[in-house]
Formats: C-alpha cells, sequence, structure tokens
C-alpha cells in the first residue's frame, strides 16, 4: 500500500469519479505545501543539469551521425554536395534510393568506387535487422557515400535534394522486399512501391534538369506464367503475390511518366539476388544460420511432389547490370514538368539463366558449412510464391553487355565466407559492451 492511500479518509476518495480524472484527498494539499520548497529546489538542480549538458554538447550540425535523421542546415549540405560530388565531368551523379539495402549498398559501392557522384537515401525502416542496414551505412560511409534518412514519400525532402544537387541519374531501389511478407503487412507494399514510387517520379519529373531513371522491378512480374524461360515480351498479369503486383504496377506507372513528361526510365527485373551484405529474410540467408543452429529449414515442394527452383543471381553480376543500365540509360527529354519529346523506355531481365532447385542449394550450404541441414520437405504453401525462374537475358546482353559469370555454389561460397566474418564481428562488438 502507497503512502498517499495509508493518509487518505477513505480508499474511496482517491477513485477517479470519471476515468483519467483523479479527485485528490486534503492530505495531498498539505502534502504538494509541504513539499513546494523540495520540489522547487531539485527542480531548479535538474535544470542545471540539463543546461550544463546542452551547453557542453557539440552544435548539431558539427556531428555528420547526427544530422542523418533531419536535414537542412549548412552542415548537411556540405556532406550531401561532398557525397555527390564526381570525379570528373565525365562522371554521372546518382542519386541512390535504398542505398542502405543489400542491392543498394553494392551499386553505391561500385559507382563511388569509379568516380560518380553517390549520395543514398534510406528510411531504415525495421523490415529486417537495423544493425545489418547501419553497418552497410557505416561501410559507405567509410567510402564517402552519405546516407539521407528520409522516406521516399517526404516530397519536400526529394525536393530540397533535387535542389541542392542536380541529378543526371537516379538509381531507385527503394522498395518492400520479400514476396511472402505481403500477406502480413499489404500496406506497406502500397506506401513504398506504390505511393513512394509515385511521389519519386512526381519530383524527377518537376526537377530541372529531369534525371534518367533506373529502377529495381522483379523477376516476380512473371508470376504463374509456365513458358520458360522468361523473356520481357511475356505476359506479365498473372501475378501470385502482391509484392508482385506492386513491381507490376511500378512497371505501369513509370511508362505513364515516361509517356507524359519525357522521363527517361529503366526496369531491371532481378531474379532473387543473393550475396554478401545479404538480406535476412532471404531463404538462402536464414536457412545458413538455421543450419548452423541446427535447427530444421522447411525446404517447398511442387504439389505433384517435384523441386521449386530460381534463377539465383549473385550480386556483382546484378551490379554490373546497374552500372550498364545507368550509362546507356539516353537522357530525359522534359523540362519543368513538360515533355519535349519521346523518351527512352526499358525493361530488362537480370537473371542468371541457370535455374537450381531449392533442395540443391541447400546441398551446396551444406558441403559449404559443414554442417547437415535438419530437412523438412513441405508442399509450397499458397503466400506468393512461384515454382520456378528462369531469365532470358538476350536482350539484356544485346543492349547492357550484361553476361553473368558466378555460379550458385561460387556465388554462395563468398556469402558463407562474408557471413562468418561479419557474425565474429558482431559477436565480439555485443561481448565487449
Ligand atoms: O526475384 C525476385 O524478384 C524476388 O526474389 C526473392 O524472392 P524469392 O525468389 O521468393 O526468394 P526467397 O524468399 O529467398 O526464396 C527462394 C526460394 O526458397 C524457397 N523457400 C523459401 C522459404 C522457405 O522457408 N523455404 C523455401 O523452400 C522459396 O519457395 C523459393 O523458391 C526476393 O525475396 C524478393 O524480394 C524478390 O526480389
Amino acid at each position: 500500500m502507497s503512502q498517499l492511500s495509508r493518509g487518505s479518509s477513505s480508499s474511496l476518495d482517491e477513485t477517479p469519479s470519471t476515468p483519467g480524472k483523479f479527485k485528490p484527498s486534503p492530505y495531498i494539499h498539505r502534502l504538494r505545501f509541504h513539499n513546494l520548497s523540495k520540489f522547487t529546489f531539485y527542480s531548479a538542480f535538474f535544470l542545471a543539469i540539463l543546461c550544463f549538458f546542452f551547453l557542453l554538447s557539440p552544435p548539431s550540425g558539427s556531428n555528420p551521425r547526427r544530422s542523418l535523421g533531419s536535414y537542412g542546415g549548412s552542415d548537411w549540405e556540405r556532406h550531401v554536395t561532398r557525397s555527390a560530388r564526381r570525379r570528373s565531368d565525365s562522371g554521372l551523379t546518382v542519386l541512390v534510393t535504398g542505398a542502405a539495402g543489400f542491392v543498394g549498398t553494392h551499386v553505391s559501392m561500385a559507382l563511388k568506387r569509379r568516380g560518380d557522384g553517390v549520395l543514398g537515401l534510406d528510411n531504415f525502416n525495421l523490415y529486417y535487422e537495423p544493425t545489418l542496414k547501419r553497418n552497410r551505412q557505416k561501410e559507405l560511409q567509410k567510402n564517402g557515400v552519405f546516407i539521407v534518412e528520409g522516406d521516399l514519400n517526404d516530397k519536400s525532402l526529394l525536393h530540397k535534394l533535387f535542389d541542392v544537387v542536380a541529378f543526371t541519374h537516379v538509381m531507385h531501389l527503394a522498395a518492400q522486399a520479400g514476396v511472402r511478407y505481403a500477406m502480413q503487412n499489404p500496406s506497406s507494399y502500397i506506401h513504398s512501391n506504390i505511393a513512394g514510387l509515385v511521389n519519386l517520379l512526381e519530383v524527377c519529373k518537376s526537377a530541372n534538369p529531369q534525371p534518367s531513371i533506373v529502377w529495381a522491378s522483379s523477376s516476380s512480374v512473371y508470376g504463374l506464367n509456365s513458358k520458360v524461360p522468361f523473356s520481357e515480351k511475356d505476359r506479365t498479369d498473372q501475378p501470385a503475390s502482391l509484392y508482385a503486383a506492386t513491381k507490376k504496377a511500378g512497371e505501369e506507372i513509370a511508362h505513364t511518366y515516361n509517356h507524359i513528361y519525357g522521363l527517361s526510365i529503366t526496369g531491371l527485373r532481378f531474379f532473387t539476388v543473393y550475396g554478401p551484405w545479404g538480406r535476412p529474410d532471404m531463404a538462402y540467408f536464414f536457412f545458413t544460420r538455421d543450419i548452423l543452429k541446427g535447427k530444421v529449414i522447411k525446404i517447398y515442394e511442387t504439389a505433384d511432389h517435384g523441386s521449386v527452383a530460381r534463377d539465383f543471381t549473385y550480386i556483382d553480376d546484378v551490379v554490373k547490370g546497374c552500372l550498364a543500365a545507368l550509362d546507356t540509360a539516353k537522357k530525359s527529354t522534359g523540362s519543368g514538368g513538360k515533355k519535349k519529346g519521346p523518351a527512352q523506355f526499358r525493361i530488362f531481365n537480370l537473371g542468371n539463366t541457370a535455374p537450381v532447385p531449392v533442395s540443391e542449394l541447400v546441398n551446396i550450404l551444406e558441403k559449404l558449412l559443414k554442417v547437415k541441414a535438419k530437412r523438412l520437405v513441405l508442399p509450397m504453401p499458397r503466400n506468393g510464391d512461384v515454382k520456378f525462374t528462369h531469365a532470358n537475358i538476350s536482350l539484356a546482353q544485346r543492349e547492357l553487355g550484361y553476361r553473368p559469370t558466378t555460379d550458385l555454389e561460387t556465388g554462395l561460397k563468398k556469402f558463407v565466407k562474408w557471413y562468418f566474418n561479419y557474425y565474429k564481428e558482431e559477436k565480439k562488438k555485443i561481448s565487449a559492451w
């Protein structure tokens, strides 16, 4: 029992008469006056401590880490312009959305390495391990790439970025990924993949000069198609997940902005991209973790006990495809929100052209990890998955010079090496705390 109720005339007196209201007892009034001077003293003391720490802290703009969550101010602009500065006039100036994501990090790094100006944008959402995104950000920061923390739907932020930097290109990789998660959180797909895309295109269309846009679509747009390999000319009107539907919608939205405003737009259909710094929500990643922990992994099969297969594509191959798409993108033709002439519109498959059954992926992981997997074979749930993917890449080969060179075993070997290093370092950090 508390001091207060012990001294009160009746416990009922303390019961609020209406929710949210508290009826004070006479004892409380006495207490208030008795403690008033004490209260004043402690408040003043507390305020003095706050002022002391406030005066000691450096101005917010002087520390780049502090300014990541907000924008504006001369220091913030300095970080933005420095990051977006290209080494030579022939280089590109690229805004990379989703820069703390898997593909975004690799593409940003590759662009920076060859001398292009790169500015990242990422909302650091909590879809998977935020530490992984922060560590990718640190890697980029070490290499001179600054990531502005913000959402695609923040129009004033996007306008501000275009005011500060004359981007020649936008590499739009920010998205709500994952085919199965769409059943749990459908609105996140609409927020990022539809509303966010439209917002970005709105800002790009009115930028002067308009940038050329390259963006991530997905192999999932082929949905329930059974004709393989998937060609860009094939129908894409049978999506099996909301994720796929939003990517398909994105392709149509992109076409509209190309048609009306003269934006040069290239869509890249990625096929199950994997590799170091990858996404923990993807099967190859969490299979690795679960096999090492001795946990059961679920392997899906088709209703007739056939294997489910994916055209797994290694990150370095995809990065080459992204850079080639940026390099071959023609200029947008509009200005001031008005189209001046027809603009380039392209869609390419970026796959590996060598589908591998998921059971084989597990065989390779067992070999590399030297641990036997505990397999549970289950019928593929109807939650967005498709039975197989297989890219026809002849168009990308012809137009982009795209030639994937990494087979699944070679790519997984690099992933596993990274995985062990990365989590060894993370463990060290945790135990040092
Ligand atoms: O190409 C794309 O556009 C998409 O690729 C990726 O989707 P998917 O190809 O479905 O990859 P991923 O989830 O790793 O499942 C791989 C395989 O493991 C099977 N799988 C999966 C989980 C499980 O528990 N068991 C299982 O057998 C499963 O049936 C599947 O056959 C991206 O996540 C997506 O964001 C998008 O980019």
